[in-house]
């Protein structure tokens, strides 16, 4: 199998190869089509607006093969973008005389315009010669005057039925098929995104798809969490940096531990990769305290520095920087061994919390911040879950760590012993007292009438000692086992 993304492979090469967006592309091809007739239409710029992995980018580059133009694409949100445009506007008509190929200019990101970058490029808009496409996901989002000199053209959020269409599309050029339930999944999963399900696809082609679950589950927080770093690390506005990890579903310990193994191959100079770990360790101090006081709106300070601190930290290098996993996080390459515990303390979330296979590699993860952060919590999931000491380690990583929860889960579970074997002293007082009791008469109305008597004094004794125990330490409630699925929040909600 090639190693060329799919995505890439595939890109549609003509309007007629897109999937749905009927409307969008006729909107486009009318537009493109007054600049080609001498007659450049009312508003020079286009804003193909609508959802990631909708076709606006592919849009743009069949148009420019069909109608013989030359894309010039820059991203909006840098803000050397309005030099370089101005250059291609004025550029454009002298080689448009000389007989070049015409140029189209594309605008990613519009709805990431600073304001002052978004003053020039309107004006440019007004002197432009030459079509400019934008592209958005929200359009309201890109600044006013130059969304009031644009016209906008809507891309629709793909539907299941097109994202499949597009999937079989390519497993019938590779000649592969893959089990109709893993289509499914995908497709679901992609949520109207063509490129996550392609990309999808691909790795799960690559993996073998007896793993497609794992895999799926795995790119599930990768995916985000690598689009937000590249964002991240693209940008050296503060307020930007902040907002780029607002959709991130992910710890702030283990975003932390990304932005980490990432920084040495984001910064250059000495003394910026100093000042960039410098507000990644006063991040880890804010989490380290939120840590032992329970006072978790430290988290937001911590993830400002690590964000804002890191983003401003010095020059970066230019291009294209790709985005590693930390090796923490990376469980696709987890030895042979680690990999036997994963799957033995998974077994052991769906059997007790009544979960399928997804949902306990997601709780899988969550239990890995609870580990490693709240460690009494930590104790009660040991004793809940039956885990032993390896698969602890495992969860948490470090071995001090896991042996501080192990000796936790220990005093639980001696409590629970204790507390078993109160309840079933008392019990074998009251069943003894009952059967005295019953001696004389037999029959089973008289039997019940006399039991309760005797185990209401009993019972009251007994709850009053378990109460003692109780008092005396841990918290020993279990959340429920059977029927219900148990979840996180019965743990949550009691600490
Ligand atoms: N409507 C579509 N028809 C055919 N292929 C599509 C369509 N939408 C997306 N794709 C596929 O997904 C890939 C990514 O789509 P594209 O780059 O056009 O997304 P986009 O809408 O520009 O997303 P973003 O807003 O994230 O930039 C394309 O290369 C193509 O392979």
């Amino acid at each position: 199998m090639t190693e060329v993304p799919w995505v890439e492979k595939y890109r549609p090469r003509r309007l007629s190869e897109m999937i749905n967006q009927t409307k969008a592309l006729g909107q486009v091809r009318a537009w493109i089509e007054a600049w080609l007739h001498g007659n450049p239409p009312k508003k020079k710029a286009l804003i193909l607006a609508g959802p990631p992995g909708t076709g606006k980018t592919a849009t743009v580059y069949a148009i420019a093969r069909e109608y013989g133009f030359e894309i010039i694409e820059l991203n909006a949100s840098d803000e050397r973008t309005f030099e370089k445009v101005e250059r291609y506007v004025q550029a454009a008509y002298t080689l448009d005389i000389l007989g070049k190929r015409r140029k189209l200019i594309f605008l990613d990101e519009a709805d990431n315009m600073e304001p002052s970058g978004a003053r020039e490029i309107a004006k440019l808009i007004d002197r432009a010669r030459n079509p400019i496409i934008m592209s958005a996901n929200h359009y309201w989002e890109v600044p006013r005057e130059v969304r009031n000199k644009a016209q906008i053209v809507e891309y629709k959020r793909l539907t299941q039925r097109d994202i499949i269409k597009g999937l079989v599309r390519i497993l019938h050029a590779e000649g592969l098929t893959v089990p109709k339930e893993v289509l499914y999944e995908i497709a679901k999963r992609a949520n109207g995104d063509l490129r996550a399900a392609i990309n999808d696809l691909q790795t799960v082609v690559s993996g073998g798809v007896e793993d497609a679950a794992d895999v799926l589950a795995y790119r599930d927080t990768e995916k985000s969490v690598f689009q937000a770093l590249a964002q991240l690390f693209a940008t050296d506005n503060a307020k930007r940096a902040k907002m780029v990890v607002l959709g991130v579903d992910m710890f702030p310990h283990e975003l932390l531990q990304w932005i980490d193994e990432n920084l040495p191959y984001v910064y250059y100079k000495p003394e910026d990769i100093a000042r960039a770990y410098e507000a990644l360790s006063r991040a880890d101090i804010y989490l380290g305290r939120a840590q032992r006081t329970g006072n978790y709106g430290l988290w937001k300070y911590a993830t400002d520095m690590m964000t804002a601190g890191v983003a401003v930290a010095g020059v970066k290098r230019k291009g294209f920087v790709r985005i590693y996993p930390p090796k923490t996080i990376k469980l696709l390459t987890e030895s042979k061994e680690e990999r036997s515990l994963r799957d033995s303390v998974l077994r052991k979330i769906m059997k007790e919390m009544h979960m399928a296979k997804l949902e306990a590699l997601e709780t899988l993860n969550v239990l890995k911040a609870i580990f490693e952060y709240n460690p009494d919590m930590a104790a009660h999931f040991v004793v809940y879950l039956d885990l032993d000491l390896k698969e602890v380690e495992f969860i948490v990583g470090d071995g001090e760590k896991a042996r501080t929860i192990w000796g936790k889960s220990m005093n639980i579970e001696k409590k629970l012993k204790e507390r078993g074997e109160l309840e079933e002293h008392v019990r074998v007082a009251a069943e003894r007292e009952s059967e005295k009791e019953a001696e004389p008469e037999e029959g089973e109305g008289a039997e019940e009438e006399t039991a309760e008597e005797i185990s209401e004094e009993e019972l009251q004794k007994a709850e009053e000692e378990i109460e003692s125990v109780e008092e005396s330490g841990e918290k020993i409630d279990k959340p429920k086992k059977k029927g219900k699925q148990a979840t996180l929040f019965d743990f949550l909600g009691k600490s």
